[in-house]
């Protein structure tokens, strides 16, 4: 389970406490939950062990992402642009590549073999045509189910929240789910109950399986 959007320490601490497995920073200047550098950092140092600090891109500067590498220290990319495998794997850090829900079968798979060293895969109904995070939910019957060979996980984003995710889980066993709007109470303020339920609505549909 993945928190995105996070600006704020009381945040971090909800998503922790809440059993957040990783915390996402947004690096991308035009959105509502962007973060500066030196935020980020002074963030990215109270997250503690076995949670990870998620760094989120969208067609960045090579720059941009050299320095959020080097002065936030996150322990994974996640990128929501179109940015080619080559550009992601030049930083030499796990990353995993945001995928819109609107792409067929035939276009996903170029993706996936074109970025071959991406950790997983997100899918979202923002990653191609415009920014994500916008709390919209795409057409569920679009979820990935056959990948062929390639067992690379995918992780389900876009519009959820404590409302539709046990659903969402239940119906599509997704590896993992991540969050922004759906937990806020504001862009980029998040709220410790909807972080709550929203776990607690993971839970349910686990105890359902
Ligand atoms: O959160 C943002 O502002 C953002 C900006 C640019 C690209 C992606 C962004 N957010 C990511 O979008 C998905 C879905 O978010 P939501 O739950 O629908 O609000 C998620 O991965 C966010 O991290």
């Amino acid at each position: 389970m993945k928190i995105c959007g996070i600006t704020r320490l009381a945040d971090v601490e909800a998503a922790v406490a809440a059993g957040a497995d990783a915390l996402g920073f947004v690096f991308v200047p035009a959105s509502r939950r962007s973060i500066r550098v030196e935020t980020a950092r002074d963030l990215v140092a109270r997250v503690p062990a076995f949670v990870q600090a998620v760094a989120l891109f969208a067609d960045p500067s090579v720059d941009w992402v050299e320095t959020v590498i080097d002065q936030v220290g996150p322990d994974l990319l996640q990128f929501h642009g179109s940015e080619t495998g080559r550009f992601c794997r030049q930083f030499g850090r796990p990353y995993i590549k945001a995928v819109s829900a609107d792409l067929d079968d035939e276009a996903r798979r170029r993706i996936m073999q074109e970025h071959h060293t991406a950790r997983g895969f997100l899918i979202d109904s923002h990653a191609v045509s415009g920014l994500g995070g916008t709390g919209h939910t795409f057409d569920w019957s679009r979820w990935p189910r056959d990948n062929g060979r390639d067992r690379r996980p995918w992780i389900l984003a876009g519009g959820l929240s404590p409302e539709n995710v046990t659903e969402a889980v239940a119906t599509l066993s997704p590896y993992a789910v991540d969050v922004s709007s759906g937990v806020e109470e504001a862009p980029g303020i998040k709220s410790a109950d909807k972080i709550h339920a929203f776990m607690r609505g993971v839970g349910h549909a686990r105890d359902q399986h």
